[in-house]
Protein backbone atom coordinates (compact mmCIF):
# COMPACT_ATOMS: atom_id res chain seq x y z
CA UNK A 1 0.00 0.00 0.00
CA UNK A 2 1.25 3.41 -0.81
CA UNK A 3 0.16 6.52 1.10
CA UNK A 4 0.89 9.88 0.26
CA UNK A 5 0.57 13.05 2.65
CA UNK A 6 -0.38 16.25 1.52
CA UNK A 7 2.59 17.57 4.11
CA UNK A 8 2.08 21.12 5.07
CA UNK A 9 0.58 22.36 1.62
CA UNK A 10 -2.84 21.58 2.74
CA UNK A 11 -2.52 24.09 5.67
CA UNK A 12 0.38 26.11 3.98
CA UNK A 13 0.35 28.40 1.10
CA UNK A 14 -3.00 28.03 -0.47
CA UNK A 15 -4.55 28.07 2.56
CA UNK A 16 -5.06 31.74 2.92
CA UNK A 17 -6.65 32.66 -0.57
CA UNK A 18 -10.24 34.07 -0.74
CA UNK A 19 -11.33 31.23 -3.32
CA UNK A 20 -9.85 28.03 -0.90
CA UNK A 21 -13.06 27.43 1.07
CA UNK A 22 -14.91 27.20 -2.38
CA UNK A 23 -14.71 24.16 -3.86
CA UNK A 24 -15.75 20.27 -3.45
CA UNK A 25 -11.72 17.91 -3.56
CA UNK A 26 -10.40 15.17 -3.36
CA UNK A 27 -8.95 14.74 -0.42
CA UNK A 28 -8.22 10.87 -0.46
CA UNK A 29 -8.09 8.72 -3.76
CA UNK A 30 -7.66 4.75 -3.70
CA UNK A 31 -6.95 2.83 -6.67
CA UNK A 32 -7.14 -0.59 -7.20
CA UNK A 33 -5.74 -3.30 -10.02
CA UNK A 34 -5.73 0.19 -12.06
CA UNK A 35 -3.97 0.35 -15.04
CA UNK A 36 -0.54 0.08 -13.50
CA UNK A 37 -1.56 0.23 -9.88
CA UNK A 38 -2.10 -2.94 -7.87
CA UNK A 39 -2.92 -0.65 -4.99
CA UNK A 40 -2.16 3.12 -4.69
CA UNK A 41 -3.61 5.31 -1.71
CA UNK A 42 -3.16 8.96 -2.26
CA UNK A 43 -3.96 11.84 -0.10
CA UNK A 44 -4.62 14.75 -1.59
CA UNK A 45 -4.11 18.88 -1.05
CA UNK A 46 -7.60 21.29 -1.82
CA UNK A 47 -5.29 23.12 -4.22
CA UNK A 48 -3.12 22.79 -7.23
CA UNK A 49 -1.93 18.64 -7.11
CA UNK A 50 1.56 18.61 -9.52
CA UNK A 51 1.99 15.06 -10.34
CA UNK A 52 5.52 14.71 -12.65
CA UNK A 53 7.34 11.35 -13.74
CA UNK A 54 8.77 10.22 -17.10
CA UNK A 55 7.01 8.55 -19.58
CA UNK A 56 4.17 5.51 -18.79
CA UNK A 57 5.39 6.18 -14.82
CA UNK A 58 1.72 6.24 -14.36
CA UNK A 59 0.66 9.97 -14.76
CA UNK A 60 -2.34 10.28 -16.58
CA UNK A 61 -3.67 6.97 -15.18
CA UNK A 62 -4.21 8.57 -12.23
CA UNK A 63 -5.98 11.15 -13.68
CA UNK A 64 -7.99 8.57 -16.06
CA UNK A 65 -9.32 7.55 -12.55
CA UNK A 66 -10.40 10.42 -10.63
CA UNK A 67 -12.59 11.19 -14.22
CA UNK A 68 -14.36 8.17 -13.76
CA UNK A 69 -15.61 9.50 -10.91
CA UNK A 70 -18.25 11.34 -13.22
CA UNK A 71 -20.94 10.07 -15.81
CA UNK A 72 -19.27 8.37 -18.77
CA UNK A 73 -16.20 5.82 -20.07
CA UNK A 74 -13.58 8.59 -18.42
CA UNK A 75 -11.00 11.18 -20.17
CA UNK A 76 -9.48 8.21 -22.27
CA UNK A 77 -12.88 6.69 -23.16
CA UNK A 78 -11.43 3.24 -22.26
CA UNK A 79 -13.14 0.09 -21.77
CA UNK A 80 -13.12 -1.66 -18.69
CA UNK A 81 -11.68 -4.43 -19.42
CA UNK A 82 -8.57 -2.44 -20.87
CA UNK A 83 -8.51 -0.58 -17.44
CA UNK A 84 -8.08 -3.66 -15.14
CA UNK A 85 -4.67 -4.47 -14.72
CA UNK A 86 -2.95 -7.07 -16.65
CA UNK A 87 -2.42 -9.49 -14.53
CA UNK A 88 -4.80 -8.38 -11.54
CA UNK A 89 -8.25 -9.62 -10.50
CA UNK A 90 -9.76 -9.18 -13.54
CA UNK A 91 -11.89 -6.01 -12.40
CA UNK A 92 -10.71 -2.60 -10.79
CA UNK A 93 -12.17 0.12 -8.21
CA UNK A 94 -11.80 3.46 -8.00
CA UNK A 95 -12.43 4.87 -4.13
CA UNK A 96 -12.29 8.60 -3.16
CA UNK A 97 -13.52 10.76 -0.16
CA UNK A 98 -14.65 14.34 -1.30
CA UNK A 99 -14.22 17.62 1.33
CA UNK A 100 -14.74 21.14 1.54
CA UNK A 101 -16.91 23.49 0.09
CA UNK A 102 -20.62 23.10 0.53
CA UNK A 103 -19.81 19.38 2.64
CA UNK A 104 -20.57 19.34 6.29
CA UNK A 105 -18.68 15.97 6.43
CA UNK A 106 -16.59 13.50 3.87
CA UNK A 107 -18.13 12.29 1.10
CA UNK A 108 -17.31 8.90 -0.07
CA UNK A 109 -17.83 8.01 -3.92
CA UNK A 110 -16.54 4.87 -5.31
CA UNK A 111 -16.80 3.55 -8.77
CA UNK A 112 -15.83 -0.25 -9.83
CA UNK A 113 -16.43 -3.04 -12.58
CA UNK A 114 -16.40 -6.97 -11.24
CA UNK A 115 -14.13 -9.27 -13.12
CA UNK A 116 -16.29 -10.79 -15.96
CA UNK A 117 -18.34 -7.47 -16.26
CA UNK A 118 -18.43 -4.78 -18.38
CA UNK A 119 -20.78 -2.61 -16.18
CA UNK A 120 -19.25 0.35 -14.12
CA UNK A 121 -20.99 0.17 -11.04
CA UNK A 122 -21.31 3.28 -8.64
CA UNK A 123 -21.27 3.92 -4.83
CA UNK A 124 -22.12 6.83 -3.04
CA UNK A 125 -21.84 6.69 1.18
CA UNK A 126 -21.71 3.11 0.45
CA UNK A 127 -25.20 3.04 -0.98
CA UNK A 128 -25.77 2.18 -4.76
CA UNK A 129 -25.95 5.10 -7.01
CA UNK A 130 -26.16 5.84 -11.15
CA UNK A 131 -23.15 6.77 -12.82
CA UNK A 132 -25.57 10.71 -13.68
CA UNK A 133 -25.46 10.89 -10.11
CA UNK A 134 -21.86 11.10 -9.84
CA UNK A 135 -22.37 14.69 -11.69
CA UNK A 136 -24.68 16.07 -8.52
CA UNK A 137 -21.81 15.04 -6.61
CA UNK A 138 -18.61 16.19 -8.31
CA UNK A 139 -18.19 18.57 -11.07
CA UNK A 140 -15.11 17.53 -13.27
CA UNK A 141 -13.12 19.33 -16.63
CA UNK A 142 -10.92 18.04 -18.60
CA UNK A 143 -7.86 18.57 -20.81
CA UNK A 144 -6.06 15.65 -22.49
CA UNK A 145 -3.46 15.66 -25.54
CA UNK A 146 -5.67 13.72 -27.61
CA UNK A 147 -8.06 17.38 -27.53
CA UNK A 148 -5.14 19.03 -29.01
CA UNK A 149 -6.78 17.67 -32.62
CA UNK A 150 -10.67 18.57 -30.99
CA UNK A 151 -11.32 21.52 -33.65
CA UNK A 152 -9.84 19.47 -36.65
CA UNK A 153 -11.15 15.91 -36.05
CA UNK A 154 -14.80 14.73 -35.91
CA UNK A 155 -17.84 16.50 -34.64
CA UNK A 156 -18.02 13.41 -31.51
CA UNK A 157 -15.09 14.81 -29.85
CA UNK A 158 -16.43 18.12 -29.97
CA UNK A 159 -19.85 17.13 -28.35
CA UNK A 160 -18.40 15.08 -25.80
CA UNK A 161 -16.42 18.43 -24.84
CA UNK A 162 -19.40 20.64 -24.67
CA UNK A 163 -21.75 18.18 -22.68
CA UNK A 164 -18.94 17.86 -20.30
CA UNK A 165 -18.53 21.90 -19.55
CA UNK A 166 -22.19 22.20 -19.70
CA UNK A 167 -22.42 18.85 -17.52
CA UNK A 168 -20.31 20.91 -14.66
CA UNK A 169 -22.75 23.59 -14.18
CA UNK A 170 -25.79 21.39 -14.79
CA UNK A 171 -25.73 18.24 -13.27
CA UNK A 172 -29.36 17.11 -14.59
CA UNK A 173 -28.12 17.19 -18.42
CA UNK A 174 -26.55 13.90 -17.33
CA UNK A 175 -29.64 12.50 -17.06
CA UNK A 176 -31.05 13.84 -20.11
CA UNK A 177 -28.04 12.26 -22.05
CA UNK A 178 -29.38 8.83 -20.49
CA UNK A 179 -33.17 9.18 -21.18
CA UNK A 180 -32.23 10.73 -24.60
CA UNK A 181 -29.96 7.73 -25.47
CA UNK A 182 -32.02 4.57 -24.28
CA UNK A 183 -35.54 6.06 -25.94
CA UNK A 184 -33.14 6.90 -29.40
CA UNK A 185 -31.82 3.19 -29.08
CA UNK A 186 -35.28 1.70 -28.18
CA UNK A 187 -36.87 3.49 -31.40
CA UNK A 188 -34.38 2.41 -33.69
CA UNK A 189 -34.35 -0.97 -32.63
CA UNK A 190 -38.33 -1.09 -32.94
CA UNK A 191 -37.76 1.08 -36.92
CA UNK A 192 -35.34 -1.98 -37.56
CA UNK A 193 -36.29 -4.82 -35.97
CA UNK A 194 -39.86 -4.47 -35.62
CA UNK A 195 -43.14 -4.47 -34.35
CA UNK A 196 -43.44 -0.98 -35.74
CA UNK A 197 -46.05 0.30 -33.58
CA UNK A 198 -47.76 3.08 -33.83
CA UNK A 199 -48.43 3.96 -30.70
CA UNK A 200 -45.21 2.65 -29.09
CA UNK A 201 -42.75 4.82 -31.74
CA UNK A 202 -45.36 8.16 -30.54
CA UNK A 203 -44.28 7.37 -26.73
CA UNK A 204 -40.39 7.19 -27.44
CA UNK A 205 -40.31 10.06 -29.64
CA UNK A 206 -42.15 12.07 -27.20
CA UNK A 207 -39.46 10.94 -24.39
CA UNK A 208 -36.51 11.72 -27.06
CA UNK A 209 -38.01 14.89 -28.07
CA UNK A 210 -38.62 16.22 -24.16
CA UNK A 211 -34.82 14.73 -23.36
CA UNK A 212 -33.87 16.43 -26.52
CA UNK A 213 -35.27 19.64 -25.98
CA UNK A 214 -33.63 19.98 -23.08
CA UNK A 215 -30.43 19.35 -24.14
CA UNK A 216 -30.08 21.51 -26.91
CA UNK A 217 -31.50 24.31 -24.37
CA UNK A 218 -29.04 23.53 -22.05
CA UNK A 219 -26.35 23.53 -24.75
CA UNK A 220 -27.36 26.96 -25.81
CA UNK A 221 -28.00 28.45 -22.18
CA UNK A 222 -23.72 27.24 -21.93
CA UNK A 223 -22.89 28.61 -24.95
CA UNK A 224 -24.24 31.89 -24.00
CA UNK A 225 -22.90 32.15 -20.55
CA UNK A 226 -18.92 30.66 -21.81
CA UNK A 227 -19.41 33.86 -24.22
CA UNK A 228 -20.25 36.44 -22.19
CA UNK A 229 -17.68 35.18 -19.69
CA UNK A 230 -15.11 35.05 -21.92
CA UNK A 231 -15.55 38.53 -24.00
CA UNK A 232 -14.82 39.84 -20.40
CA UNK A 233 -12.12 37.73 -18.95
CA UNK A 234 -8.77 38.87 -18.68
CA UNK A 235 -6.76 36.17 -18.22
CA UNK A 236 -4.23 36.21 -20.69
CA UNK A 237 -5.78 33.85 -22.87
CA UNK A 238 -7.49 33.95 -25.86
CA UNK A 239 -11.15 35.02 -26.41
CA UNK A 240 -13.21 31.94 -27.85
CA UNK A 241 -16.66 32.66 -29.68
CA UNK A 242 -18.35 29.26 -29.20
CA UNK A 243 -21.46 28.81 -31.78
CA UNK A 244 -23.81 26.06 -31.98
CA UNK A 245 -23.83 24.34 -35.29
CA UNK A 246 -26.41 21.94 -34.45
CA UNK A 247 -29.54 22.32 -36.93
CA UNK A 248 -31.71 21.63 -33.12
CA UNK A 249 -29.72 24.34 -31.38
CA UNK A 250 -30.15 26.55 -34.36
CA UNK A 251 -33.86 26.36 -34.67
CA UNK A 252 -35.31 29.62 -33.43
CA UNK A 253 -37.75 28.63 -30.99
CA UNK A 254 -36.94 29.91 -27.70
CA UNK A 255 -38.74 27.52 -25.61
CA UNK A 256 -38.28 23.68 -24.40
CA UNK A 257 -42.17 22.70 -25.11
CA UNK A 258 -41.76 24.14 -28.16
CA UNK A 259 -38.30 22.40 -29.28
CA UNK A 260 -39.73 19.68 -28.05
CA UNK A 261 -43.02 19.65 -30.09
CA UNK A 262 -41.14 20.30 -33.20
CA UNK A 263 -37.99 17.66 -32.76
CA UNK A 264 -41.59 14.82 -32.05
CA UNK A 265 -42.79 16.12 -35.66
CA UNK A 266 -39.33 15.65 -37.22
CA UNK A 267 -39.03 12.33 -35.48
CA UNK A 268 -42.22 10.53 -36.73
CA UNK A 269 -42.06 12.09 -40.23
CA UNK A 270 -38.24 10.58 -40.51
CA UNK A 271 -39.53 7.12 -39.21
CA UNK A 272 -38.96 5.84 -43.04
CA UNK A 273 -35.43 7.38 -43.66
CA UNK A 274 -34.11 6.28 -39.87
CA UNK A 275 -35.04 2.78 -40.53
CA UNK A 276 -33.44 2.84 -43.91
CA UNK A 277 -30.51 4.29 -42.31
CA UNK A 278 -30.36 2.85 -39.16
CA UNK A 279 -29.99 5.39 -37.26
CA UNK A 280 -31.82 8.46 -35.88
CA UNK A 281 -31.27 11.32 -38.16
CA UNK A 282 -32.33 14.35 -36.77
CA UNK A 283 -31.85 15.36 -32.77
CA UNK A 284 -28.54 16.55 -30.43
CA UNK A 285 -26.43 14.26 -30.62
CA UNK A 286 -25.82 15.12 -34.22
CA UNK A 287 -25.06 18.86 -32.80
CA UNK A 288 -21.36 20.07 -32.92
CA UNK A 289 -19.45 23.06 -31.51
CA UNK A 290 -17.20 26.10 -33.81
CA UNK A 291 -14.70 28.29 -32.15
CA UNK A 292 -13.22 31.68 -33.61
CA UNK A 293 -10.37 32.77 -32.17
CA UNK A 294 -11.60 36.58 -31.26
CA UNK A 295 -8.40 38.53 -31.16
CA UNK A 296 -7.42 36.92 -34.69
CA UNK A 297 -10.77 36.45 -35.77
CA UNK A 298 -9.86 33.00 -37.02
CA UNK A 299 -11.51 29.55 -36.68
CA UNK A 300 -10.28 27.66 -34.74
CA UNK A 301 -8.97 24.73 -37.17
CA UNK A 302 -6.78 27.56 -39.01
CA UNK A 303 -5.31 28.73 -35.38
CA UNK A 304 -1.70 27.10 -34.36
CA UNK A 305 -1.63 23.98 -32.28
CA UNK A 306 -0.59 26.11 -28.92
CA UNK A 307 -3.05 28.54 -29.49
CA UNK A 308 -5.97 25.73 -30.28
CA UNK A 309 -4.62 24.79 -26.98
CA UNK A 310 -4.54 28.43 -25.38
CA UNK A 311 -8.63 28.68 -26.55
CA UNK A 312 -9.26 24.99 -25.38
CA UNK A 313 -7.85 26.44 -21.88
CA UNK A 314 -9.64 29.70 -21.76
CA UNK A 315 -12.94 27.97 -22.54
CA UNK A 316 -12.18 25.62 -19.41
CA UNK A 317 -10.99 28.29 -17.12
CA UNK A 318 -14.44 30.60 -18.04
CA UNK A 319 -16.35 27.51 -17.31
CA UNK A 320 -14.66 26.81 -14.29
CA UNK A 321 -15.06 30.15 -13.18
CA UNK A 322 -19.07 30.36 -14.11
CA UNK A 323 -19.64 27.39 -12.16
CA UNK A 324 -17.33 28.54 -9.35
CA UNK A 325 -19.54 31.70 -9.08
CA UNK A 326 -23.41 30.33 -9.38
CA UNK A 327 -22.12 27.18 -7.05
CA UNK A 328 -19.76 27.80 -5.23
CA UNK A 329 -18.17 24.55 -6.02
CA UNK A 330 -15.05 25.02 -8.53
CA UNK A 331 -15.48 22.05 -10.67
CA UNK A 332 -12.25 19.73 -10.28
CA UNK A 333 -9.59 20.29 -12.92
CA UNK A 334 -7.80 17.52 -14.84
CA UNK A 335 -4.95 18.82 -17.04
CA UNK A 336 -3.04 16.12 -18.89
CA UNK A 337 0.51 17.52 -19.96
CA UNK A 338 -1.12 20.94 -20.36
CA UNK A 339 2.06 22.64 -19.28
CA UNK A 340 3.65 21.44 -21.92
CA UNK A 341 2.44 22.84 -24.37
CA UNK A 342 2.38 26.72 -23.37
CA UNK A 343 5.28 28.77 -23.26
CA UNK A 344 6.46 30.43 -20.10
CA UNK A 345 4.70 33.17 -20.48
CA UNK A 346 1.37 31.71 -20.87
CA UNK A 347 2.34 29.14 -18.61
CA UNK A 348 2.84 31.53 -15.62
CA UNK A 349 -0.58 32.82 -16.13
CA UNK A 350 -2.09 29.59 -16.51
CA UNK A 351 -0.28 28.65 -12.59
CA UNK A 352 -1.85 32.18 -11.68
CA UNK A 353 -5.17 31.58 -12.71
CA UNK A 354 -5.15 28.01 -11.11
CA UNK A 355 -4.08 29.11 -7.71
CA UNK A 356 -6.27 31.93 -7.64
CA UNK A 357 -9.82 30.23 -8.52
CA UNK A 358 -9.00 27.71 -5.45
CA UNK A 359 -10.58 24.67 -6.65
CA UNK A 360 -8.45 21.70 -6.77
CA UNK A 361 -6.52 20.91 -10.60
CA UNK A 362 -4.52 18.22 -11.45
CA UNK A 363 -1.98 18.77 -13.89
CA UNK A 364 0.68 16.25 -15.14
CA UNK A 365 4.06 16.77 -17.06
CA UNK A 366 7.51 14.79 -17.40
CA UNK A 367 9.36 17.35 -16.04
CA UNK A 368 9.40 19.34 -12.42
CA UNK A 369 11.25 22.29 -13.94
CA UNK A 370 8.08 22.69 -15.87
CA UNK A 371 6.00 23.69 -12.39
CA UNK A 372 8.84 25.85 -11.44
CA UNK A 373 6.17 28.64 -11.15
CA UNK A 374 4.04 26.65 -8.84
CA UNK A 375 6.56 26.32 -6.21
CA UNK A 376 5.12 26.88 -2.53
CA UNK A 377 1.54 26.94 -4.25
CA UNK A 378 0.90 23.10 -4.93
CA UNK A 379 1.38 19.60 -4.09
CA UNK A 380 4.29 18.05 -5.77
CA UNK A 381 3.73 14.24 -6.04
CA UNK A 382 6.78 12.15 -7.97
CA UNK A 383 5.25 9.38 -10.26
CA UNK A 384 7.43 6.55 -11.23
CA UNK A 385 6.75 2.76 -12.34
CA UNK A 386 3.90 3.01 -10.27
CA UNK A 387 4.57 4.45 -7.38
CA UNK A 388 2.93 7.71 -6.27
CA UNK A 389 5.14 9.44 -3.89
CA UNK A 390 5.74 13.46 -2.32
CA UNK A 391 8.28 14.78 -4.53
CA UNK A 392 11.47 15.58 -3.19
CA UNK A 393 11.80 19.70 -2.73
CA UNK A 394 14.08 21.64 -5.42
N1 LIG B 1 -4.50 -2.48 -17.90
C1 LIG B 1 -3.23 -2.18 -17.61
N2 LIG B 1 -2.51 -2.99 -16.77
C2 LIG B 1 -1.24 -2.69 -16.45
N3 LIG B 1 -0.58 -1.60 -16.91
C3 LIG B 1 -1.23 -0.78 -17.75
C4 LIG B 1 -2.60 -1.01 -18.14
N4 LIG B 1 -2.98 -0.02 -18.96
C5 LIG B 1 -1.92 0.79 -19.09
N5 LIG B 1 -0.88 0.36 -18.37
C6 LIG B 1 0.45 0.97 -18.22
O1 LIG B 1 0.35 2.14 -17.46
C7 LIG B 1 1.56 2.86 -17.67
C8 LIG B 1 1.37 4.30 -17.32
O2 LIG B 1 0.54 4.95 -18.22
P1 LIG B 1 0.21 6.52 -18.12
O3 LIG B 1 -0.51 6.84 -19.37
O4 LIG B 1 -0.43 6.85 -16.85
O5 LIG B 1 1.66 7.14 -18.16
P2 LIG B 1 2.10 8.67 -18.06
O6 LIG B 1 2.93 8.78 -16.82
O7 LIG B 1 0.95 9.56 -18.19
O8 LIG B 1 3.05 8.75 -19.32
P3 LIG B 1 3.27 9.86 -20.49
O9 LIG B 1 4.16 10.90 -19.89
O10 LIG B 1 3.97 9.06 -21.52
O11 LIG B 1 1.92 10.34 -20.91
C9 LIG B 1 2.01 2.51 -19.07
O12 LIG B 1 3.30 1.95 -19.01
C10 LIG B 1 1.03 1.46 -19.54
O13 LIG B 1 1.63 0.39 -20.21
Amino acid sequence: MLAVRPESFDRGATAGHPGAAGGRFLARLVLTDFRCYGRAELRLGRGAVVLSGPNGAGKTNVLEAVSLLSPGRGLRLAKPGDIARQGGSGGFAVAASLEGGDLPAALDLGTAVQPGSERRAVKRDGAAATQASLARDLSLLWLTPAMDRLWTEGAAGRRRFLDRLVMARRPDHAEAHVAYDKAREERIRLLTLGPRDGQWLSGLEARIARAGAAIALNRRDAVAALNAAMAEADNGFPVARLALTGEVENWPEPAADEIAARLQAGLAAARGRDAEAGAQTLGPHRGDLAALHAGKALPAPQCSTGEQKALLISIVLAQAALVGADSGRAPVLLLDEVAAHLDPGRRGLLYDQIVARGGQAFLTGTERSLFDGLDGRAQFLDVRDGLVAPASPQ
